[in-house]
């Protein structure tokens, strides 16, 4: 099944069209990054896919159309971390990914024990356990980057939109976090669909890269088929060589002085 299928979405912010034409279809269990260079338009069309933004065009998340879906139906079927979210003050780590199990609560609106489990399980997958009863504002930025994907997990969709789910992480972190994506894919078939700026990563672990420029795709494929030193030079006007890791990856290495 397909889990998300977008064909000629456009959106535009006043009269000014920022994502053109869009068509990608994310089979169930794959993980589809986004990437382009900044203002290509990659966080609006994941905000579109979440309605935070109007689209035209075609939207279908698990075959449904997502502009039909209630706001909870679709809380239930994606997850969303925005690039910078705005965190309610005052909340402690527990209370904040707690929130993630809002779609889930009954009429009475009151979490059980299988939400306390769900939310206990994810803050010690995301080494977060040691801070549960810390105010948000008193963590790092790395640290509140772990949250935010803390409160996306415990929503428990099959679909998961990450925008920018690295940034602020150090290596070890953001390749753990990669990690335990890759391990819910594999295991539960869980979705991914990343921004991702680190393109060394994005090819490690997307199957599809779709690269944008000026709002629409001007390529798509496997990392290997879209990482070009020629694309990244056209479309980043980035000087680079692509090397191969020993497990045969791409690594996009940047060449100094060209
Ligand atoms: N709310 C808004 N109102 C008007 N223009 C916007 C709005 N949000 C984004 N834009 C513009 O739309 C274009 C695409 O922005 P978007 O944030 O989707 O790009 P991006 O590829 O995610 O960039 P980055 O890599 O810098 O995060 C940019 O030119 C941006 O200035």
């Amino acid at each position: 099944m397909t889990a998300l299928r977008l064909r000629g979405v456009r959106v535009g912010y006043g009269r000014r069209t920022v994502v053109r034409d869009v068509s990608v279809d994310v089979p169930d269990g794959g993980w589809l990054a986004v990437i382009g260079p900044n203002g290509a338009g990659k966080s609006t069309l994941l905000k579109a896919v979440v309605g935070v933004v109007r689209a035209e065009g075609e939207i279908l998340v698990h075959g449904i159309a997502a502009g039909s879906l209630t706001p909870r139906a679709r809380a239930r079927e994606v997850g969303y971390a925005p690039q910078s979210p705005a965190l309610p003050d005052g909340l402690t780590v527990t209370d904040y990914v707690l929130l993630g199990r809002t779609p889930h609560l009954g009429p009475l609106a009151r979490e059980s024990a299988l939400d306390m489990f769900v939310v206990e399980e994810v803050l010690a997958r995301l080494d977060l356990d040691g801070l549960a009863g810390r105010p948000l504002r008193t963590l790092s930025g790395g640290e509140r980057q772990r949250a935010v994907l803390a409160r996306v997990l415990a929503q428990r969709t099959r679909l998961l939109l990450l925008d920018e789910p690295t940034t602020g992480l150090d290596i070890g972190h953001a390749q753990a976090l990669l990690e335990r994506l890759d391990r819910l894919r594999r295991e539960d078939g869980i979705t991914v669909v990343t921004t991702l700026h680190d393109l060394t990563f994005a090819a490690q672990y997307a199957d599809r890269l779709l690269l944008l420029d000026g709002g629409a795709v001007v390529a798509a494929g496997t990392p290997a088929e879209v990482l070009t030193p020629e694309r990244l030079a056209h479309h980043y006007d980035a000087a680079t060589e692509i090397l191969t890791t020993a497990g045969g990856h791409p690594v996009v290495a940047p060449r100094r002085g060209a």
